[in-house]
């Protein structure tokens, strides 16, 4: 089997006398798109903050990469994971073109001076081509839908070739005709950039994109299941981790949730 893309080993995390994480352990293969999902404060930006080599665990191993953290330049790991982070700290108006183009400079602004290479500029170009954003790839940043920018932002993080993809919530802030558009783009990247290997965090399984193949189920800081997606993302698993009676279906590879509503006798009925 090739060395895992991650690998979390009884990864537990403290900050300020609080436990976060207790005893996190998942393994991410090459080719896999993982989802994190949880309720709220259930420790998923902390795992991602692992996968993408920013923070180091308290006790237990984190291999990123084929790399364990704590042991390497973290800052060398990042050239390889593309990051999605639908906060991202831009400033000026820059276009879509130029917003891609810093993935390759790994800066938010442009480089002062700094011009693409020609076989970069086609390679920002193909991207904003497969993300639909070629036709507006000279509008500028604070004109765009939250659903453009979304799609900005995963064809910057793809600018770098990545080998590792991760996506922060990014269908928050979206309409539905956006969010369904986003989850096909991210769904299109199996095709296009087949390599690669992605983990997505959400709260809602309605955000789930098709081409998801395994989870990670956390809550309070515990991981609740973790392995292929339909052994995971259960009525029972999720109920479990969102501490509410909750209904999972899947259907067409995509997935819903609701209350599980409790049985209440049939008036019609007869006795
Ligand atoms: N630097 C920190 N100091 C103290 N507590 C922290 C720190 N960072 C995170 N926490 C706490 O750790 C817990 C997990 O936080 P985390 O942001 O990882 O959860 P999450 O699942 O991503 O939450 P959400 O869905 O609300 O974004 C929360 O209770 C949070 O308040």
């Amino acid at each position: 089997m090739n060395t895992p893309v991650l690998a979390l080993a009884d990864v537990t995390y403290r900050r300020e006398r609080k436990m976060i994480l207790h005893g996190v352990s998942f393994t991410v293969h090459q080719g896999e798109h993982w989802a994190l999902l949880g309720p709220n404060g259930s420790g998923k930006s902390t795992v991602l903050g692992f996968c993408g080599a920013v923070t180091h665990p308290t006790s237990g191993t984190v291999h990123v990469l084929g790399e364990q953290l704590g042991r390497v330049e973290l800052q060398a790991l990042r050239r390889s994971i593309g990051h999605v982070n639908p906060r991202h700290p831009l400033t000026s108006p820059l276009t879509i073109r130029e917003i891609v183009l810093t993935g390759i400079t790994g800066t938010i602004e442009t480089p002062l001076r700094w011009q693409p290479q020609p076989d970069e500029a086609d390679r920002v170009d193909a991207l904003l081509d497969t993300l639909g954003l070629l036709r507006i790839a000279e509008d500028r940043w604070p004109t765009l839908s939250q659903g453009e920018r979304g799609r900005t932002l995963i064809a910057r993080a793809l600018a770098c070739a990545p080998r590792l993809l991760l996506l922060d919530e990014p269908s928050t802030g979206l309409d539905l005709a956006a969010r369904e558009y986003l989850l096909e783009t991210i769904d299109l990247l199996d095709e296009t950039h087949s390599e690669i290997t992605s983990v997505l965090v959400t709260h809602h399984l309605e955000e789930l994109p098709r081409t998801t193949t395994h989870a990670v189920l956390l809550a309070k800081g515990r991981v609740v299941a973790a392995g292929p997606a339909e052994t995971v993302i259960t009525t029972d698993n999720v109920s479990t981790a969102f501490a509410h009676p909750i209904e999972v279906h899947r259907h067409d590879a995509r997935w819903t949730a609701r209350t599980r509503r409790a049985t209440r006798p049939d008036p019609a009925a007869t006795h």
